[in-house]
């Protein structure tokens, strides 16, 4: 089975969940076995490579480039972006040296959308290979962050002449992913609609959540952003005796505009959806835990705060709903040895009061934000999402497990371990009366940063 020679060329990786951690450059040793740089997923250990598509939002062609091994240096890649007018001149500008690098921009037509999605196609001899992740494809995203990513199995290619329901995973992983490319609506992702068509998804136990800019009505409110996943775990997952006592966790590394009260969005729609567990759903009184880094946790962090430049909660968008930052603790993760390694991963999970099981787990591009996660309009009859957002979400159904335990010690990895490796500390840490929000615009001149620094944003 190919799969097996490439994964025992990484021994030390979890293949239960798939689900890692970037490696970060400042870490005792132990923290970063299990844990991947851009150049070992790169790697042939990973498979031949032929042919890749990098969809981001962020790039350094020169520096991604030089992420392949050599022998896979020149070899065609499509980039997926959504930047148009003097920003896409400035990113066709960066290829110039590189012919064997395209692009095809992802259409944005609704205000304040951003193409978020990140996800590496890999073609390769031996078959296709799909990364969900959340870092740019630039340098310092791939530093001294806390980032992580879904790797697919190596799908094999299917016999000739199979039929065009072959492939299917129990998730149906391939056809929505084959969906959401397909929602680009764009020519140079038609060969790679038709390449992934022939390959064998089978063996996918995530499901798929993703989001495209439109505004959605009847059937098709539930193809993208919360009320897909809304509709998952009403159809994937159980309810659970005294689940209204299972907390909510959000984590996340901006926030958008979420209207004067909790009941505008998040404690409404958005949290409807987060305490859906098949037929029940809104529970008001379920406990709702949202992690987003402190001044101090900024302050402290490895980069210092120029980490603050990946966290862009602008004052503008916080001084208009001081009422979010009760909700808020810090980051911490002791667990992972990345308490100074800033998040730029988003998760969301559903925890058992103790914290010692996962209802479910989404590791995901999406942002605290209705453009990421879609809002309902017009009396709940229409959803309108703004952004291009990607991510898997895990349920314990898809595993043969009723919860998954979450596991105490997740480094150094162990390739079997049935517990999920929750990137952070659980439960997590109330900001104390002190603490404040990072906001990325204002300046910080009171005290040193790990560099010596202060912020002062022009
Ligand atoms: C507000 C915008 C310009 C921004 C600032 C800093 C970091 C950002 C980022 O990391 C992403 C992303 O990763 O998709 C997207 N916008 C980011």
């Amino acid at each position: 089975e190919p799969d097996d020679f490439f994964e025992t060329s990484f021994p030390c990786l979890n293949d239960t969940y798939r689900f890692y951690l970037n490696k970060v450059t400042g870490l005792d040793r132990k923290y970063n076995t299990g844990a991947l740089h851009i150049k070992d997923i790169l790697s042939p250990l990973f498979g031949t490579l032929k042919e890749s598509v990098q969809f981001n939002y962020c790039f350094d062609i020169a520096w991604m480039v030089n992420q392949f091994p050599p022998e896979f240096r020149d070899l065609p890649v499509l980039i997926v972006h959504g930047d148009k007018r003097e920003a896409k001149a400035r990113l066709l500008k960066q290829a110039q040296p590189f012919p064997h690098v395209r692009f095809c921009q992802a259409k944005l037509d609704i205000a304040f959308g951003t193409h978020h999605t990140k996800m590496m196609l890999l073609w390769y001899e031996e078959g296709f290979r799909v990364v969900i992740l959340t870092s740019n494809l630039i340098r310092a995203d791939w530093y001294q962050k806390t980032q992580g990513m879904w790797m697919s199995p190596l799908f094999p290619r299917l016999p000739k002449g199979s039929g065009a329901s072959a492939g299917e995973s129990p998730t149906f992983f391939k056809r929505d992913l084959l969906e959401y490319l397909a929602s680009y609506r764009v020519p140079e992702l038609e060969e790679w609609i038709q390449r992934i068509k022939e390959h064998d998804l089978s063996e996918t136990r995530v499901y798929l959540v993703g989001s495209t800019p439109g505004r959605y009505v009847g059937e098709n409110m539930e193809r993208w952003g919360h009320l897909r996943l809304r509709k998952l775990l009403h159809d994937h997952a159980e309810p659970i005796p005294g689940e209204e006592r299972w907390p909510v966790i959000g984590q996340f590394s901006s926030i958008g505009s979420m209207g004067l009260d909790k009941t505008k969005w998040l404690a409404g729609e958005f949290q409807r959806t987060l305490t859906t567990l098949g037929k029940s759903s809104l529970r008001s009184d379920t406990p709702v835990h949202l992690v987003f880094p402190s001044v101090d946790d900024v302050r402290t962090s490895l980069e210092g705060y120029p980490a603050g430049g990946s966290l862009p909660y602008s004052l503008q968008t916080a001084q208009k709903q001081l009422w979010l930052h009760s909700y808020f603790h810090r980051w911490k993760a002791n667990t992972t040895g990345r308490s100074h390694a800033m998040p730029h991963i988003k998760t969301y999970m559903r925890a058992s009061p103790d914290f010692t099981e996962l209802a479910w787990f989404v590791v995901t591009s999406s942002n605290l934000s209705k453009a990421a996660w879609g809002a309902l309009e017009k009396n709940n009859t229409q959803v309108m999402v703004r952004s291009y957002e990607l991510g898997v979400l895990y349920l314990p159904a898809a595993f043969g497990m009723k919860t998954f335990p979450v596991l105490k010690d997740p480094f150094p990895v162990s390739s079997s371990s049935t517990g999920f490796p929750v990137p952070f500390d659980l439960p997590p840490v109330c900001y104390s009366p002190k603490d404040q929000p990072w906001i990325w615009n204002i300046p910080y001149n009171q005290a040193p940063d790990t560099h010596g620094n202060i912020w002062v944003p022009s």
